[in-house]
């Protein structure tokens, strides 16, 4: 069953004439099998026949919309439900939504078009993950990140050889290059690669943590250790045990934890802040930054015994605007992805706007390139990004840039202030907004949710 291509579908309405013209809407595909319900009782006491999506009048005699989700997610919570409700309620929406509805549809002239897309997304995430099942049952492992990492270039290519070694030697692996450019990914690959794969991966962004929080982040308190330690807690090395721990921004640590690290490593054992026990761990530790540390080492701000310790086998990641075609390659595969993801009709890049791309500076590199590829999907007003939907710093000097380097918040940011300016200029429309910016209404109704947007 996993590998097969059919999606089984109840339809639950009243409106036997509604039922029918949904019914014969989704039987265009012969992939979907269909099953008509008009109660919501009917549609529960055939809940064993296990269906992949149910689309559910929000009124139907027996029960309301909300009432009936609940039901049916209570007993098959993976599946995918679309609300179909006569009026346009946002409130309505949003609370189906935050109550795990995967769509919420009005009945318009665009329903059955709506409908399609959304079940053709959802059966294309179905397919997927039934390949992905079949795939790891086949293989007998776990899906290989590797086969995320996206590039043809020269410099890509000497990256999956490295990348290949480290996973066979069990060493530490110090991974550098300027942010985004795929140093955490790259752990990532190694890990699944190594035989530690069946073990966790437990990243910690060394920046992220506030100084005095960080030691007992990496070796755990025991309870009262400090004001707030309420209870016992382990540490990300006892975490990481039978797996691998990736420390980003190692440069980072100030002088009396590089001092502990150190200890750490050599005696292959913690203490929970507050306790005395000692709790050997068993973790293959990659670390990664964005700076020189050979350079911190010379300028007094890392210790050297640590650097040597951790130096292991050094990667060094190369800036993307030395990665030649992989701009592109890695431009058409985010904004695919995007398009998919969005329920957006699929975009392409026009010949000015690649040689743009291919002349920019990236200095948020892999990063910056999803996001600014991202945002002109959405700024775009046809289905080509052209030159001016392409948001580079310094080039176009009299806005404000809009990505933030090392910021995935940016995108979700800028897209909700555009969302936020169609809502002012349409007066709440939210139907308007939605096609003038092709987006579907339950994105809008997502952002409302989290409080991304407001209604004017
Ligand atoms: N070669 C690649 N193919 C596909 N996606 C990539 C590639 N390199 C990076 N990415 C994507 O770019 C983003 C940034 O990557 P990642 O977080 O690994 O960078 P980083 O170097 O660790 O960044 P930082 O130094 O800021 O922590 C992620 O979304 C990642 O999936």
């Amino acid at each position: 069953m996993p590998n097969s291509t059919v999606v089984t579908i109840f339809i639950v309405e009243d409106n036997a004439w509604y039922g029918e013209i949904l019914e014969y809407r989704l039987s265009q595909n012969p992939d979907y099998q269909l099953r008509r319900f008009t109660t919501v009782q009917a549609c529960l006491d055939n809940l064993g026949e296990k269906p992949d999506v149910i689309t559910l009048d929000y009124s139907l005699p027996d029960g309301r919309g909300d009432q009936a989700l609940r039901q049916i997610k209570e007993r098959l919570p993976e599946v995918a439900v679309i609300v179909i409700s006569g009026q346009e309620d946002v409130r309505t929406a949003i609370a189906l939504l935050h109550q795990g509805a995967y769509d919420y549809l009005v009945k318009d002239e665009e329903t059955l078009d709506r409908l399609w897309n959304s079940v053709g997304n959802l059966q294309k995430q179905l397919l997927l993950r039934r390949e992905n099942v079949r795939l790891r049952e086949q293989i007998g492992q776990k899906y290989d990140p590797q086969r995320a990492i996206l590039g043809e270039s020269d410099q890509i290519k000497q990256l999956f050889t490295l990348i290949d070694k480290a996973g066979r030697a069990n060493i530490s692996v110090s991974l550098s290059g300027e942010t985004g450019t795929g140093k955490e990914l790259v752990a990532k690959a190694i890990h699944f690669r190594s035989d530690r794969r069946d073990g966790p991966f437990v990243a910690v962004n060394v920046a992220a943590i506030p100084g005095e929080l960080l030691e007992s982040e990496l070796f755990g308190h025991e309870k009262g250790a400090f004001t707030g330690a309420i209870n016992r807690r382990i540490g990300r090395f006892e975490e990481a045990n039978k797996g691998t721990l990736f420390l980003d921004e190692i440069s980072e640590l100030d002088l009396s934890l590089q001092a502990k690290l150190l200890r750490v490593l050599q005696e292959r054992e913690v203490v929970r802040v507050g306790g005395n026990q000692r709790i050997a761990f068993d973790a293959r530790l990659m670390v990664a930054t964005h700076r020189d540390l050979s350079k911190e080492v010379q300028e007094g701000r890392f210790r050297e015994d640590l650097y040597y310790r951790l130096l292991g086998l050094p990667i060094v990641l190369p800036p993307l605007r030395a990665r030649g075609h992989d701009i592109l390659l890695l431009a058409n595969s985010f904004l695919r992805d995007f398009c998919r993801q969005n329920s957006m009709a699929a975009c392409s890049i026009s010949a000015e706007a690649q040689h743009l791309l291919l002349q920019y500076h990236f200095p948020g590199n892999v990063r910056e390139l999803k996001a600014v590829v991202e945002l002109a999907a959405v700024l775009a007003e046809s289905d080509t990004i052209r030159p001016q939907d392409l948001s580079l710093r310094g080039e176009r000097p009299n806005q404000p840039p809009l990505i933030v380097p090392g910021s995935d918040e940016s995108l979700r940011a800028q897209t909700a202030a555009i969302v936020q300016r169609y809502l002012q200029t349409y007066n709440g429309n939210i139907s308007e907004v939605a096609a003038r910016l092709q987006i579907g209404k339950s994105t809008i109704y997502r952002m409302l949710q989290n409080k991304d947007i407001h209604l004017p």
